[in-house]
């Protein structure tokens, strides 16, 4: 195969590849180069003063835009591989176009100074809730731009809260507690990734040309572009995003005049939403939903964030192998990020360095109450400016005892806390559960049905 690089032509699809497509072209356009006759990237000025001057998000490679894109990847985050196999599978057009009418946002974000500051945000559109209305022409004319960011409101219920009013923890006030069954009003903000590549390079400190080389060699050389064209500045990775969960007024979050509860919390799918006891994360959340709401109650603002960042952006499998290696190596507190370093190379890959942007699109200057005892969530919100005035850990009355290992594990490694921390000859007294064979579980059961018929 040749690669001609002018005009853009492409490759031939070889005769022999299998399931050959009517829906393309024969030509396979690999990647693009900046001087290649046709391509001129729609204007993309990041850190503009508004959505206008700024410019769209063009990342579509659908007909005509793929000499006009300004943006790298595709829209969805990980989702985008769902939207190809949809496609694959004959389900939904190539070139299909959103119809946006009434999807705009139930709360009119108002414009922040951060979100036309370049070194503020660098990891989603500060734009992107809005682009119905601020590239209508655009859309009109067939542009393929969607939302990055979606704002709606909805009522929840949780359990706990429910729990909560029960104990006389809080009240239901009929507007943002609704009644004593948990129910709460809450408005609600989804974003998606979307990267400024120098912007996210000096925020780990490294240059914009090793963090290119680095995401295209460890994505397969899915991205070529990232290599090839150096003048498109804007990747929209194939990772999750985040959602804001508000209570009480929206208006209020970037009031410096009112408290300021806030929860930043990363996915833990087992224990949010299936309650596994080995961590403290299901509790922690619960217990940051029920300051906000008090918070919110008190004629503040209440905000709990919750990224898409499972097993410490590890993942799910990492996080099992790690439990196993605990479970079977004797699980105590001295050793439980040492378990995670040997599977996984490192301890953490959150990267909290990203985390601040929402806080700023959403206008916080302060946090009052910040409900996180992590240093990392920490220094990463002052260093952007953010003051944080207050840290509140977990109580301890909400930490489950299988979970003691990993709570004082990061006290230890330098979690806040109110309390004792302990030392490393008491580290290695702190235990979690073993494990029981399931044959004794399966024994002692049968033993006492036995017992029972007869
Ligand atoms: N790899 C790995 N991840 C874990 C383990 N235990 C918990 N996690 C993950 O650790 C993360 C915990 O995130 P958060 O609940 O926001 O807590 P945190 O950042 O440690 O700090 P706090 O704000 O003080 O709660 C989640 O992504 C969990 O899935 C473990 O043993 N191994
Ligand atoms: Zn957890």
């Amino acid at each position: 195969m040749t690669m001609s690089t002018d005009p853009i032509e492409g490759v031939e699809q070889p005769s022999d590849s299998p399931g050959t497509s009517t829906r393309y072209s024969k030509h396979i356009i690999l990647t693009t180069y900046p001087g290649q006759s046709g391509i001129e990237p729609v204007p993309l000025e990041w850190g503009a003063a508004d959505a206008k001057s700024r410019g769209p998000i063009v990342v579509s490679r659908s007909g005509n835009l793929l000499k006009r894109r300004n943006a790298i990847g595709a829209h969805g985050g990980s989702y985008s591989i769902y939207n190809a196999l949809a496609i694959a599978a004959g389900d939904l057009d190539a070139d299909f176009r959103p119809d946006l009418r009434n999807s705009e946002p139930t709360f009119n974000f108002p414009w922040q100074p951060a979100w036309a500051d370049k070194t503020k945000i660098v990891s989603l559109d500060p734009y992107g809730h809005d682009i119905v209305n601020q590239f209508k022409q655009e859309l009109e004319a067939g542009w393929d731009i969607r939302p990055t960011m979606a704002v709606t409101r909805a009522n929840m219920k949780l359990a706990e809260i429910a729990e909560d009013v029960k104990n006389g923890l809080l009240e239901v006030d009929g507007s943002i507690l609704v009644d004593s069954s948990g129910e709460v009003r809450v408005t609600k903000v989804a974003a998606e990734p979307v990267w400024y590549l120098p912007g996210v390079a000096e925020r780990f400190g490294v240059d914009e040309g090793t963090l290119r080389r680095t995401l295209f060699e460890h994505t397969g050389g899915s991205y070529p572009e990232l290599i090839t064209r150096p003048d498109l500045k804007t990747f929209l990775p194939p990772i999750g995003g985040l959602t804001v969960y508000i209570f009480g007024p929206p208006e209020r979050i970037a009031d410096e005049n009112v408290k300021l509860a806030l929860r930043v919390h990363d996915e833990c799918n087992g224990s949010d939403v299936f309650q596994s006891d080995i961590c403290t994360c299901r509790p922690y959340l619960a217990f940051g939903i029920r300051e906000a709401v008090r918070e919110a109650q008190n004629g503040g603002s209440g905000v709990v964030i919750y990224f898409r960042k499972e097993g410490r952006a590890l993942g799910e499998v990492i996080k099992y192998l790690v439990y196993n290696a605990r479970k079977r190596g004797g699980d105590t507190a001295d050793k439980y990020f040492t378990r995670t370093e040997n599977i996984a190379g490192v301890r953490d890959m959150r990267f909290q360095a990203l985390m601040p942007d929402i806080l700023h699109w959403l206008g916080i200057k302060k946090i009052d109450r910040m409900l996180s005892m992590s240093n990392m969530k920490h220094d990463a919100i002052v260093d952007t400016g953010i003051k944080i005035l207050e840290r509140i850990p977990i109580p301890d009355e909400m930490i489950p005892s299988d979970s003691r290992v990993e709570i004082d594990a990061k006290i230890q490694s330098g979690y806040f806390t109110t309390g004792k921390k302990l030392t490393d000859e008491e580290l290695t007294q702190v235990k979690g559960r073993g494990w029981e064979k399931w044959e004794d579980i399966a024994v002692s059961r049968s033993t006492l049905l036995f017992r029972r018929c007869f």
